[in-house]
């Protein structure tokens, strides 16, 4: 890392500039990129598609193959950030590695980072393998027969995903071995990148499960309190702050978390995701960035994950304080369009201590998360029904 990046924050657009380039501008850049800003950062958002909601608030805005090595190394040696930062998983990787090598620029949290988490195998070994943390039994499978030997291994219910997807793309839960070919196809067709590669879980029958946000920040590592969430189809519809949890299961949550963010490195926000059983506590993956689930921090925490992220990119003292306890309720498309229209905005904002954010993503489509309601209240039970109430109050129309 340059020195002066660390000591002091240069005037955008000029010579003194301290610039963050945005790999990925969906929601959870675009709040990062505002958390910057108001820092005084100069800030370029870079995504796949024309208009993203992070391009809309950012310097300058690119749109690029990020899964293409030239293009991506080419666009950093062209805008010379002093830190990159992936917003999402599906990036050429070894153009960061790169980026690293040749001293271009600090990548959030490393290279080898997001090198290890894009891929399902990297973190998993890394986890189970190295740091020896409880997760599901797992296999990977390169072939349908090998599913099937797997699942024998592993029983059933197991569940059956690409090594490379989020948000639930491509995953199932096979119930039993007729669901095994079914489930194959299934990855194979949502992948993210076709690699023909799944991993076989054992299906962990958990009480509940969490993220717990890690912050490796310049004084060290800070914990979040636990987000507890809700998903359906293996994206996330509802999370709240805090997740009640005893103390031996969040003392072992913890430390799971701070073994695995360690074993990462660098700087930055991270999301732990954890199953919990009991007392029992297990790894399931982690993103070396902000977390979709931590949406609700933007209302429940003094500083939001994306403050503490921007905060300990640049080198900067973080406090994780929860200030009220908080839920999010996600908005999806619901319908297939572009240029879509919410209704029922008013409506929704006069539940009592709730926000909305409406993402501004050019096009709907029916599972596409287009905006997410985030409320606080006395409990985390009233939070949950204020932000649930102010989600379905909110209608996403095609103008005609
Ligand atoms: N082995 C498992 N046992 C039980 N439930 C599971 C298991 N694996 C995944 N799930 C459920 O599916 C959800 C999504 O799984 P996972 O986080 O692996 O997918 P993802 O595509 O990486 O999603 P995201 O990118 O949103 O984190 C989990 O949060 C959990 O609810
Ligand atoms: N679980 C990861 C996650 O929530 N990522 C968030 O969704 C965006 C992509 O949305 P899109 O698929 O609607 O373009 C990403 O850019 C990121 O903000
Ligand atoms: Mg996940």
């Amino acid at each position: 890392m340059r020195e002066d990046t660390l000591t002091r924050i240069g005037t955008p657009l000029s010579p003194s500039a301290t610039r963050v380039m945005l790999l990925g501008s969906g929601e959870l850049g675009k709040e990062v990129i505002i958390a910057l800003q108001r820092l005084g950062v100069e800030v370029v958002a870079v995504d796949r598609y024309a208009d993203a909601p992070g391009h809309q608030v950012a310097h300058r805005a690119h749109t690029i193959d990020m899964g293409d090595r030239d293009q991506l190394l080419r666009l950093i040696e062209d805008e010379r950030p002093h830190f990159v930062v992936p917003e999402i998983e599906a990036i050429a990787t070894e153009a960061l590695a790169e980026v690293e090598e040749r001293g271009l620029a600090t990548v959030i949290p490393t290279a080898r980072a997001t090198q290890l988490t894009m891929n399902r195998e990297g973190i998993r070994r890394l986890a189970a393998e190295d740091l020896g943390l409880p997760t599901s039994p797992y296999a990977f499978a390169d072939s349908l027969d090998e599913v099937r030997a797997a699942a024998e291994r592993i029983g059933f219910p197991c569940v059956i995903k690409p090594v490379m997807s989020s948000s639930g793309k491509g995953q199932s839960v096979a119930r039993g071995a007729e669901d095994l070919e079914k489930s194959w196809e299934y990855a194979l067709s949502g992948g993210r990148v076709n690699k023909g590669r799944v991993i076989v879980e054992g299906f962990v029958d958990f009480d509940y499960e969490i993220t717990q946000l890690t912050v490796r920040a310049v004084d060290g590592t800070h914990f979040c309190e636990p987000i507890g969430h809700l998903q359906e189809s293996g994206d996330y519809v509802e999370s709240w702050q805090p997740q009640a949890m005893s103390p031996a299961a969040l003392a072992a949550a913890r430390g799971v978390a701070d073994k695995v963010t360690t074993a990462l490195g660098g700087r930055g926000i991270f999301g732990v995701e954890l199953f919990v059983k009991g007392d029992d506590v297990y790894f399931s993956e982690v993103s070396p960035r902000p977390h979709d689930t931590g949406l609700v921090t933007l209302r429940s925490q003094r500083y939001s994950e994306f403050e503490l992220h921007a905060r300990a990119i640049l080198g900067l003292p973080v406090d994780t304080t929860l200030t009220a306890p908080g839920a999010s309720a996600v908005i999806y498309g619901g319908v297939e369009g572009g240029g879509v229209a919410f209704e029922g905005v008013a409506d929704a904002l006069a539940v009592p201590e709730t926000d909305l954010r409406l993402f501004g993503k050019p096009e709907a489509f029916t599972r596409r998360r287009m905006g997410v309601a985030v409320s606080t209240g006395p409990d985390v039970t009233t939070a949950r029904e204020r932000a649930r109430e102010a989600a379905s109050r909110v209608r996403v129309v095609v103008p005609e």
